[in-house]
C-alpha cells in the first residue's frame, strides 16, 4: 500500500570521480547511527556496480547499470524508487547519479515519480571535483557545461579534493562555483567530509508537515534551478510516453516550472541536453584470470588522457588477495577487498572518445 508519510529523497550529483560515493557512505553511516532506515539507488555508466561493493550490505539498494539514469533508463528510476519504497519502506532514499548525468533530467524523473508515490526531493548535493573543474574551466567544452549544470542545480555544494589545490586555486574554484550558484551553502572538503546535518531526518519532519505534497518536489526542483531550468518544457514533450501517470497530473507539476522554462530554445535544446554526455563512453572488460600487478599498473599509467576514470576488481598473480582499484585523473588507488557474492574480475574505463579496441587488446594481453 501507499506510504502515509512522504519518503525523503536526497540526490547526490557531481562529475565522474568527484567523490559522490565517498559522501554517500558517510551519509549511510550517519543514518544508521540514528536508526534511520535508508535505501540507496545507484546508477553507473558501466555494466557493473563497483561502488556498491562499498555500501553496507544491510542497506537496500537498487542498481541501475549500463546507462545513465537521465537518458537510457530514465523511466525506470520511478519504478526502481517505487519498488524500493514498497518493499523496504525506507525513511530516506539516497540517489547517487552517474557523474555524466544532467541533474535536471534526474530531478525531472524524481519529480515524475512523485506523481505515483509520496516522495519529497529534499536535497541536491553536488560534489565538485575542485582540480577538475578548474582544469575544465580553462578548456571549456561539453563536459565543462555539464559540470556547470550540476553546480547550478545544487541545493548544497561540496567543493572536494581541496588537498589537490593550492590556496590560490582554491579561491579560484570557489569563485567559479559561486558565479554559477550564488546561493547554495558551499563547503570546501577533502574526501567529501561535510556537516551531515543537511541530511538530518529531523529537519524534514517539521517541514514535511507543512509542505509535503507530490508537487513540492517539483516546486523545489524548479526553485533551486531558477532560470537554468530550461530543459523542462522539452522533457515534457519528449519523455512522457510510457510513464505510468496521466497527463493532467503532469501539467500540474510542470506548471511549477513554467515560469522558468525558456521556450525559445526549441527542440534543439532538448537534444543538446541529451547530447551533453553522449560523448562519454565506457569499456567494460571481464578478466579471464589473474594478472600481473606491475603490468596492470603500467597499463593504468599509460592510459590515454581521454580516459579519466577507471575502476574495477582484479586478482593479481603476485599477491593472494583481490583488489578494488580506482583510477581518477591519473591517480590510482588499490584497496584490498573481499567481495560479497559472486563477483568477477572486471575493469571499467570511462572517458571521451578513446580507442576502445587498442585498450581492449592491451587488457587481453595482460591475461597471458
Ligand atoms: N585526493 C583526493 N582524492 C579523493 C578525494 N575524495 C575522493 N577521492 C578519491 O577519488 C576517487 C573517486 O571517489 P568516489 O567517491 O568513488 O567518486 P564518485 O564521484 O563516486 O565516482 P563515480 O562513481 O565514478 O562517479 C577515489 O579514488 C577516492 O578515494 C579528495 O578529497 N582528495
Amino acid at each position: 500500500m501507499a506510504n502515509e508519510r512522504a519518503v525523503t529523497v536526497h540526490l547526490l550529483s557531481g562529475f565522474l570521480g568527484s567523490g559522490k560515493t565517498t559522501l554517500l557512505n558517510q551519509v549511510v553511516d550517519y543514518y544508521k547511527a540514528q536508526d534511520v532506515k535508508v535505501a540507496v539507488v545507484m546508477n553507473e555508466l558501466g555494466d557493473v556496480n563497483l561502488d556498491g561493493q562499498f555500501i553496507d550490505g544491510d542497506v537496500p539498494m537498487a542498481e541501475m547499470l549500463g546507462g545513465c539514469i537521465c537518458c537510457t533508463i530514465r523511466g525506470d528510476l520511478g519504478l526502481e524508487l517505487k519498488e524500493l519504497i514498497d518493499e523496504h519502506a525506507p525513511d530516506v532514499v539516497l540517489i547517487e547519479s552517474t557523474g555524466a548525468a544532467n541533474p535536471m533530467e534526474i530531478i525531472d524523473a524524481v519529480t515524475e515519480a512523485a506523481l505515483i508515490m509520496r516522495i519529497d526531493l529534499r536535497t541536491i548535493a553536488t560534489v565538485v571535483d575542485g582540480p577538475e573543474l578548474l582544469a575544465r574551466s580553462k578548456r571549456g567544452g561539453r563536459t565543462y557545461k555539464l559540470m556547470q549544470d550540476q553546480i547550478r542545480c545544487a541545493t548544497d555544494l561540496v567543493v572536494n579534493k581541496a588537498d589537490k589545490l593550492s590556496p590560490d586555486e582554491l579561491v579560484e574554484v570557489q569563485q567559479l562555483v559561486r558565479e554559477l550558484n550564488a546561493f547554495a551553502p558551499l563547503t570546501v572538503t577533502v574526501r567529501s567530509v561535510i556537516d551531515l546535518a543537511i541530511f538530518d531526518p529531523g529537519d524534514g519532519e517539521a517541514k514535511r508537515a507543512h509542505e509535503s505534497s507530490p508537487a513540492s518536489a517539483a516546486a523545489q526542483g524548479s526553485h533551486v534551478c531558477g532560470a537554468n531550468c530550461r530543459h523542462r518544457e522539452h522533457d515534457h514533450e519528449g519523455h512522457d510516453h510510457g510513464h505510468a501517470h496521466d497527463h493532467e497530473h503532469d501539467h500540474e507539476v510542470h506548471d511549477h516550472a513554467g515560469d522558468h522554462a525558456e521556450h525559445e530554445h526549441g527542440h534543439g535544446h532538448h537534444h543538446a541536453a541529451h547530447d551533453s554526455h553522449a560523448h562519454v563512453m565506457t569499456l567494460t572488460h571481464y578478466f579471464a584470470g589473474p594478472i600481473d600487478s606491475h603490468d596492470f599498473e603500467e597499463l593504468l599509467n599509460g592510459l590515454p588522457q581521454d580516459v579519466y576514470r577507471a575502476k574495477g576488481i582484479v586478482t593479481f598473480t603476485d599477491t593472494n588477495s583481490r583488489f578494488l582499484f580506482q583510477f581518477a585523473y591519473r591517480e590510482t588507488e588499490f584497496i584490498r577487498i573481499t567481495p560479497q557474492g559472486n563477483v568477477h574480475d572486471v575493469a571499467v574505463f570511462i572517458g571521451e572518445h578513446f580507442d576502445k579496441d587498442a585498450l581492449l587488446a592491451k587488457l587481453v594481453r595482460l591475461e597471458r
